[in-house]
């Protein structure tokens, strides 16, 4: 039995005006498993994921990460879980503009108070590691939406975080350059035995994960095959 990375627990969300997003909603996920989710506009993808980053929260049920329960926990505490715990390769979560790409991607190391010569010795790897190796001290505006992307993943993984939350992470990418985004970050995932809840509406993206749920009211479906 694979260490468990992520256990969701009977958890339900309503809006703020009272419609339900998902009640009852069971989720666990492996070391080194990844699964794709998928399902409509508005469904509450992007909420699940920000109840999983502690950004949001659920009014009812649990989510345990890393063996780590958010609940109880105060502000700092959960911030520490997320920061340790987790990788984000988010569109939201840009790279910061005016750090060069080895200093972006050192960021989370950093924000672990790792010695600074380590982190971007470290940082250094993952560019390597995405291809990017001879740009480390490019900015972010001289690089293409791909490009940024694979810096958005060596980032995401920098800090061997257990699970990586990805959301569209391939959304304005033109399609040969999302296909080669998403086998990227499939195997530097894999490489790294970190579990990844990735949501997309791309089949192409969902196709490559070990399992596939469809969102709906009801909770996560199996959406294989
Ligand atoms: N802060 C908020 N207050 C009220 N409603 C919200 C808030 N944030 C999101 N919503 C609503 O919650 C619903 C779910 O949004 P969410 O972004 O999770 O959906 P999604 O499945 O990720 O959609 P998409 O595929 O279009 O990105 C939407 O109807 C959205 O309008």
């Amino acid at each position: 039995m694979r260490d468990q990375v992520l256990r969701l627990t009977a958890l339900s969300k309503s809006l703020p005006g009272g419609r339900r997003l998902f009640d009852g909603l069971d989720l666990a996920l492996g070391a080194g498993e990844h699964v794709a989710i998928r399902g409509e506009s508005g469904v509450g993808k992007s909420t699940l994921l920000n109840i999983v980053a502690g950004l949001d929260t659920a009014d009812k049920g649990e989510v345990v990460v890393a063996g780590r329960a958010f609940a109880g926990l105060d502000e700092a505490a959960r911030t520490a879980l997320r920061r340790d715990a987790i990788g984000f390769v988010f569109q939201a979560f840009h790279i910061l503009p005016h750090l060069d790409l080895a200093r972006n991607v050192a960021f989370p190391l950093v924000l672990q108070n790792a010695p600074r010569a380590a982190a971007l010795a470290r940082a250094g790897e993952m560019l390597d590691a995405v291809g990017l190796g001879d740009r480390r001290r490019s900015y972010p505006k001289e690089l293409s939406g791909g490009e940024l992307q694979r810096v958005a993943i060596a980032r995401a993984l920098v800090h061997e975080p257990a699970l990586i939350l990805a959301d569209e992470p391939t959304g304005n990418l033109d399609p040969e350059t999302a296909r080669q985004i998403i086998a990227l970050l499939g195997r530097a995932v894999k490489e790294r035995g970190a579990a990844m809840l990735l949501v997309t509406h791309s089949p192409m993206a969902a196709a490559t994960a070990d399992r596939q749920l469809l969102l709906t009211p009801k909770g996560l479906v199996s959406a294989d095959g």
